[in-house]
């Protein structure tokens, strides 16, 4: 049977319910033009930086756009592939696999799309994709397992935007983090203890959120208290595992951005301090980051391993983020199908 929605634009389709993953997004080239123009549309939005608007308009446009792009460029350049920026390539991959998974699970009913908060694929065309499908239901999970106003929340932002365009709305379903959700803990946990068969346990296990204004938490954010959560259960899953104390595993906030103070305690200062505490063998991951990206292989991996080695550290290690891991993917399925399984039934 056709969908109302299918039946009113005139297509064929049974697809009822569309799952839309989406992340932040990354420039369309490493260049300065082009990082020049992502960063002017995600640096615009007034949940990513909260100054009062004429006064960091003035700044953006008359100091940041000059000098940040081709900054900028250099370390995507570093980071860059063949098939792009690593962010976009991990998410189309993290795409396919939720689809075929839930294709298997509730038949061609299900349509899998992936949007980028800032630049290509935008929320707009992948919305206006799953509407020409016919779907009568749409299910938003933002990949940022701890919400966070600048990121989840900046995403309902656009979702809203590109509806109220829509006469005939869908249903919408938004969910807004999962950051203690037991199957995405337990592929973090995974991926520590593979590490720790492989490499040995190191002294330290430095799990480095990506960072906020002080102030957001101030004004009511709830993003740190979700990454200490997010850290205590992970800390308790690899401990049914192998026994490591509490003390060995170490939260702190990287890639601070402007002068004002940022959710501490800072990674680069965390790591400079760590060889002279005598702790000379960590391992490094980013929870908060659902797909490897500018932030973890060029800060974590280049340019955060400088600062410890400098310091007198002699073994860093990264462990990947969970990317297309069969256990991450199990984990954004395990969060779909509540909203799923009601859309569905
Ligand atoms: C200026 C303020 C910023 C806030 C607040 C912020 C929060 C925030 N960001 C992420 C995830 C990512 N950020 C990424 C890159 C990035 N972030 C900022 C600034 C803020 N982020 C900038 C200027 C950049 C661009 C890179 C640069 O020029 O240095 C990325 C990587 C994107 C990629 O292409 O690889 C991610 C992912 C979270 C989770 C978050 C709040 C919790
Ligand atoms: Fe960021
Ligand atoms: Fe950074």
């Amino acid at each position: 049977m056709k969908s109302r929605f299918s039946a009113a634009l005139g297509v064929t389709s049974k697809v009822k319910t569309g799952v839309l993953l989406t992340n932040l997004g990354s420039p369309e080239a490493p260049t300065a033009p082009a990082l020049r123009s992502y960063l002017r549309e995600f640096l615009s939005d007034p949940r990513v930086v909260e100054i009062p608007r004429i006064i960091w308009l003035i700044i953006l446009h008359g100091i940041i756009l000059r000098v940040r792009p081709a900054k900028s460029a250099k370390l995507y350049q570093s980071i860059w592939t063949d098939n792009g920026a690593p962010l976009i390539e991990i998410s189309k991959k993290q795409r396919d696999k939720v689809a075929t998974r839930l294709q298997a699970e509730y038949g061609e009913d299900v349509v899998v799309e992936l949007a980028m908060r800032y630049g290509q694929p935008s929320i707009s065309s992948a919305l206006q994709k799953l509407r020409q499908q016919g779907v009568e239901n749409i299910i938003v999970l933002p990949l940022y397992p701890q919400y966070a106003s600048p990121t989840t929340g900046s995403t309902f932002d656009a979702i809203s935007r590109e509806l109220t365009q829509w006469r005939w709305l869908p249903n919408i379903h938004f969910l807004s983090g999962y950051h203690t959700n037991k199957k995405y803990i337990a592929a973090l946990a995974n991926s520590i203890i593979e590490h720790v068969e492989q490499h040995g346990q190191p002294d330290k296990f430095v799990l480095s959120y990506h960072g906020m204004p002080e102030a957001f938490r101030q004004w009511g954010d709830p993003y740190y208290d979700k990454c200490l959560e997010t850290t205590k259960l992970l800390v308790a899953q690899v401990n049914k595992t192998i026994n490591i104390s509490e003390e060995c595993f170490l939260s702190c906030f990287q890639s601070r951005f402007g002068n004002a103070p940022w959710l501490q305690p800072y990674t680069d200062e965390v790591l400079e301090q760590l060889p002279q505490q005598g702790s000379k063998h960590i391992a490094i991951l980013s929870p908060a980051f659902s797909a490897d990206c500018l932030e973890t292989l060029e800060e974590l991996i280049c340019e955060n391993k400088e600062v410890f080695i400098e310091a007198g550290g002699k073994q860093y290690h990264y462990i990947a983020a969970l990317n297309e891991r069969d256990d991450h993917i199990d984990a954004i399925v395990d969060v779909l199908q509540p909203a799923l399984n009601s859309a569905c039934k």
